[in-house]
């Protein structure tokens, strides 16, 4: 059977983490986050005292951190220079600059080479903004997964409670924006493509929508018993 490639787009707090996660671990695929590619570099660009809103400076040390990626969905894991940083990635100070830092062409460029390498190798899912339109437009399946604004920022401050004290209105006012940088930036910006197939879970359960994609997949990839 021709490896499969499943390209997972959409805004945050859509689900495309849980969808991805899952649906790779069913279908024995691999499964890459590039959002966090994108927020390791920033946390880079933050350690390293560069200003990420001087997009030349950004441009410039774009080829310094080295970023790797483990793709086993079980245990997903994100290095810079072999430091595991799943943790910093995670914070604040990383979600309000990675729209600056991911706006840059030659961070894009950058971040597009690792994921076009990794999907060369094999069976995958991989999860992001410009996936299905950039990345990968020849992935066997495509989806874009939505979610409206109350429900996503209600699903982030759920895994945010305990460790900072944000107000939901805060985070329905954070996602918006970084929602509006990173569909309006210039290279790449976030976007359905013409041949994704769009779902809105904002009533669906995470199972309803891991089942919709796998159903999805196993369409496209016609034969049922071999992509499970
Ligand atoms: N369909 C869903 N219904 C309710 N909660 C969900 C759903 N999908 C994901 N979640 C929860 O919402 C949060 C954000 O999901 P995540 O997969 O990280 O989204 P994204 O990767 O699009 O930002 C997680 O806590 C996850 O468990
Ligand atoms: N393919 C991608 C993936 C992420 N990104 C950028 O990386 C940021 C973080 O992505 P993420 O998937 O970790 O964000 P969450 O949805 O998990 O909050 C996005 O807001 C985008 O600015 C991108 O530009 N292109």
């Amino acid at each position: 059977m021709e490896t499969v490639v499943v390209a997972i787009d959409g805004p945050s707090g859509t689900g495309k983490s849980s969808t991805s996660r899952a649906v790779a671990a069913k279908l024995g695929l691999r499964y890459l986050d590039t959002g966090a590619q994108y927020r390791a570099i920033t946390w880079w660009m933050l350690d390293n005292g560069i200003d990420v809103d001087d997009a030349e400076a950004v441009a410039d040390a774009a080829r310094k951190p080295g970023i790797v990626s483990g793709t086993d969905p079980s245990a997903p894991t994100i290095t810079v220079d072999g430091t595991d940083v799943s943790g910093p990635i995670r914070t604040r100070q990383v979600t309000s600059a990675v729209s600056a830092v991911s706006a840059v062409p030659e961070v894009r460029a950058r971040m597009v080479e690792l994921q076009r390498a990794a999907a060369a190798e094999g069976g995958i899912v991989v999860e992001g903004r410009d996936i299905g339109t950039t990345v990968l437009p020849d992935a066997t399946v495509k989806i874009f997964l939505t979610a409206s604004p109350e429900a996503r920022a209600a699903r982030r401050s759920g895994e945010l409670r305990g460790k900072e004290a944000v107000s939901l209105e805060a985070t329905r006012e954070a996602l918006v924006k970084r929602d509006a940088a990173d569909s309006g930036r210039k290279t790449s910006p976030m976007a359905k493509a013409d041949d994704a197939v769009e779902v809105d879970t904002t009533e669906l359960t995470l199972e309803q929508v891991v089942e919709c994609v796998i159903t999805l997949v196993e369409e496209k990839a016609g034969q049922k018993q071999a992509v499970r």
